[in-house]
């Protein structure tokens, strides 16, 4: 029965990632997670992966948006989150149409649960009038 708890009590905890705040960047508590706790909380945001840049470890995913100026309202949907939660993303469009997202804690030079929960909340925007039909591809 123990073991059964845990894992709910495992589950319910990573699976609300999008109803959970995030915490001060500046907290001394905080400190970067390894390669393979982010590889296991990656399975809680669909769609994003765990890039490697000089060493600090990233969230990244991209979309293609139907033109720049439905770029720059997909900016501002995640501008409202990100100052909701104190808690911000590097945004990028590149080639007018394709938002590239990374995300990671400045303070700590490495991934926190602050950018999983923002990457959860990204991916719960609604952002059906913006995307192009066509699929973000890698080398874009
Ligand atoms: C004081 C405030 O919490 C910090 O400056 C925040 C702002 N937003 C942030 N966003 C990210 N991604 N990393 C940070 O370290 C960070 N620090």
């Amino acid at each position: 029965m123990q073991s059964c708890k845990k894992k709910y009590a495992f589950f319910f905890f990573f699976a609300e990632l999008s109803k959970r705040s995030c915490v001060s960047c500046n907290s001394k508590d905080l400190q970067a997670m390894s390669e393979d706790s982010a590889k296991t909380l990656l399975e809680q945001v669909a769609g994003w992966e765990v890039k490697n840049e000089g060493d600090i470890l990233k969230l990244h995913r991209a979309w293609k948006v139907k033109n720049f100026a439905k770029g720059l309202e997909f900016f501002q949907l995640v501008a409202a989150v990100a100052e909701e939660e104190g808690h911000h993303p590097d945004l990028h469009l590149v080639g007018w149409n394709n938002v590239k997202i990374d995300v990671w804690t400045h303070s700590v030079s490495g991934l926190t649960d602050n950018d999983f929960i923002l990457a959860a909340k990204i991916n719960e925007l609604k952002l059906g009038g913006l995307l192009s039909k066509k699929k973000a591809t890698a080398q874009e």
